[in-house]
């Protein structure tokens, strides 16, 4: 029976919960009962390389990597010239997965020196390598000029200075790329909104009240003057998990503005990074636009707003990363506790079963972050009992440890049995911790219907590893 503790998106599952294809990865189906990934059965995934265990359907990933390539570039390609598209990293980063980006013809946004440091272990020319952070230090930016990576997104002017004087010392030139907030307000949770103007990241185009121009004018005129510095373009990012291309074209407008400005004064800017931030359904109740349409409303509002400003249309580069590695991941939990607790709502009390799996915070921190839903099934089985309001909660010491805030589950699901919560591709491990000195879970790769590690699970010696015993 529906239960009033449930938010009005969630509906009561009729039977065995189909397995929503925009919510899961296209190797996974329902298999003589049990889910599998590109045919492999969960169980057999959780005897040979444990629980909890993250799976990335490797092909999918793939697929939606080199997607991203096609559809930006069909759309583009006869009004502004090619588009570079950049893996943004921090989503998920090993040295196999950079090396499936560098394969499908990707380059790569890294954001601290340690992501850069991976991107180069993998093999990703440093051309091929953009390093963003609203606060580098002189060891990143010293290794980004030295290795000459493409584009050093500068974030503020002070940062700018410092680069110009490191570049001018080191007489190599830097490759700069500065990164503008158009002051767009998106449409997401507010720690992941980027372009706003009251917070951290980047160089605001609006004057402040007590300035004649704006810290973005400022930076274009010095990038441009510098001796050691190639002004490659600008930078805006407005936010994560958008929905619609509307946000994206409020920026680029603002952005192909003061592009206008800067042309006429000479300063002729020949690149234009739109960011990432493409959004994905962890829900049924998420309806994120595809890729190939938000690349042609892109393509008409460039090209549009560029014969307006009548300004050339600049190269484009976008950098897209939960998009890609989200919804290809997934990760398998085995229950442990279960317990029914009784809610009063509207003067009734209603039960909520706790299910209890073996991960948690640690390996998924984003629903105590970002309030994020998720939702689940029971995968190592079917059953005809009743679904009931059920929410699945980790083994933390914190009360806020839910994996997955609200999803109707079979009555009968206990103890040993196996879930699957999708779309965790990203920001999952890239996010991960030991808290409660936890291990962290090994990553498994699954490429046409074999699977392997490509991160190992940690054992309690990694948790000792950095003790310095007395
Ligand atoms: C500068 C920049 N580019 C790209 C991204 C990637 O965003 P997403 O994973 O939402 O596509 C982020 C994260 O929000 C970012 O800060
Ligand atoms: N980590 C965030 C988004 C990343 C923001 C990066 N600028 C998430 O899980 O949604």
């Amino acid at each position: 029976m529906r239960s009033p503790l449930a938010p009005q998106w969630l509906t009561f599952p009729d039977n065995t919960p189909a397995l929503n294809p925009k919510i899961f990865s296209s190797g996974v189906a329902r298999d003589d009962d049990q889910v599998t990934i590109q045919g492999i059965p969960v169980t057999e995934l959780v005897e040979r390389f444990g629980s909890p265990l993250w799976v990335i359907d490797e092909n999918d990933f793939r697929a939606r990597a080199r997607a991203y390539v096609d559809d930006f570039n069909t759309a583009f390609g006869s009004l502004c010239g090619g588009v570079d598209v950049y893996y943004a990293s921090k989503a998920l980063l090993t040295v196999q997965v950079a090396s499936w980006i560098r394969e499908e013809g990707l380059r790569i946004d890294t954001a601290s020196g340690g992501e850069m440091a991976l991107a180069m272990r993998a093999g990703i020319e440093p051309a091929h390598i953009g390093l963003h952070g609203n606060n580098k230090s002189d060891g990143e930016l010293h290794t980004a000029i030295t290795k000459r990576i493409g584009r050093i997104v500068v974030d503020s002017l002070a940062e700018l200075h410092r680069v110009a004087h490191m570049a001018a010392k080191l007489e190599t030139p830097a490759n700069v790329m500065l990164r503008l907030t158009p002051g767009v307000d998106a449409s997401t949770h507010h720690h992941i909104a980027t372009a706003h103007e009251d917070q951290k990241f980047g160089l605001s185009i609006t004057p402040a009240p007590d300035a004649q121009t704006s810290v973005a004018y400022q930076a274009a005129h010095i990038a441009a003057e510098a001796s050691h510095i190639n002004f490659v373009g600008l930078h805006s990012h407005i936010g994560s998990q958008i929905f619609d291309s509307q946000g994206f074209e409020a920026a680029a407008t603002r952005m192909l503005e003061f592009i206008a400005v800067l042309a006429d004064e000479n300063i002729h800017i020949e690149e234009l990074d739109i960011g990432g931030g493409y959004g994905i359904a962890y829900t049924e109740a998420d309806d994120p636009a595809a890729p190939a349409v938000i690349a042609n409303n892109l393509a008409r509002h460039l090209s549009a707003e560029t014969d307006r400003l009548n300004i050339p249309c600049p190269r484009i580069s976008i950098e897209p990363g939960r998009s890609i590695a989200g919804p290809a991941g997934l990760t398998i939990y085995t229950v442990g506790t279960t317990k029914t607790v009784w809610v009063e709502h509207a003067g009734v009390h209603h039960p909520r079963r706790y299910v209890a799996v073996d991960g948690g915070m640690s390996d998924n921190p984003r629903p105590v972050l970002y309030d994020a839903d998720y939702t689940a099934v029971l995968a190592n089985r079917v059953s005809d009992a009743e679904p009931v309001l059920s929410r699945v909660v980790g083994k933390h010491c914190e009360s806020g440890d839910i994996v997955v805030n609200t999803v109707y589950l079979p009555e009968d699901t206990d103890h040993g049995d196996l879930l699957v919560v999708p779309a965790t591709g990203a920001y999952g491990h890239a996010m991960s911790s030991n808290y409660n000195m936890l291990t962290r879970p090994a990553i498994v790769a699954i490429k046409d219907g074999a699977a392997r590690e490509i991160i190992r699970r940690e054992t309690i010696d990694d948790l000792f590893a950095r003790e310095v015993d007395l």
